[in-house]
């Protein structure tokens, strides 16, 4: 990943942003503030350079063409309109297809990072994830839904902290009515 954030340039404007806010840049405690924003950007924004296809790639074959189910998977992603952040959970589960690819537990896992690891929207991410396991994965169906919290809600402009967004994308046969309800309540603790 090292090589492709320009931490220089990122440094340089967190330098200018603090002096905009009206702060000194070279008091004790800030002197390696910008540096160490950089290096957390970089970290924040590492889905940029991260290739679902290659994450995916990794399959073995497993007799299994039912539901799997992965829920609450915590994620910590960037709003794209604030620059600050947005976390909660994760549920994602899918129908193998036909060529009964599966992948690893912590591939999906991983998938969520790539998307939330980049400037995004909730919406985007969520359908992001759901077209990967289609597209790369081969699936049958799959679905995507996404609890978060946004600090640009909660921190700053409304000021609604708590509020909870959920936004959800279904694709291929978890579209019908009876699979999807199964896995809705699969992912809503039903097997709890
Ligand atoms: N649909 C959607 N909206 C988001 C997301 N993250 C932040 N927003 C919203 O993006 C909108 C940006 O609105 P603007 O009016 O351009 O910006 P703003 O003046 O900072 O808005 P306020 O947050 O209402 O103060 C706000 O309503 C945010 O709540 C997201 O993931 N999805
Ligand atoms: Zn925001």
């Amino acid at each position: 990943m090292a090589g492709d954030v320009d931490l220089d340039r990122i440094e340089a404007a967190v330098r200018e942003i603090l002096l905009a806010v009206g702060e000194d840049p070279d008091r004790d405690g800030l002197i390696d503030t910008p540096a160490r924003v950089a290096r957390s950007y970089e970290e924040f924004f590492a889905g940029l350079h991260a290739e679902p296809e290659e994450l995916l790639a990794t399959t073995f074959d497993i007799d299994h063409d039912e539901l799997v189910i992965v829920r609450d998977i915590e994620l910590y992603s960037t709003c794209e309109h604030h620059l600050v952040p947005f976390h909660g959970v994760a549920h994602l589960g899918y129908l193998p297809g036909r060529s009964g690819k599966v992948t690893g537990l912590s591939k999906l896992a991983r998938l969520v990072d790539i998307f939330a690891k980049r400037p995004q929207v909730q919406e985007r991410l969520t359908s992001q994830i759901a077209d990967a396991l289609v597209e790369h994965l081969d699936v049958a169906g799959a679905i995507v839904v996404v609890e978060a919290e946004h600090l640009c809600m909660s921190m700053r402009g409304v000021r609604k902290p708590g509020a909870k967004t959920i936004t959800s994308a279904v694709r291929g046969q978890l579209r019908d009515a009876t699979t999807r309800a199964e896995a809705m309540s699969l992912m809503s603790g039903a097997a709890r």
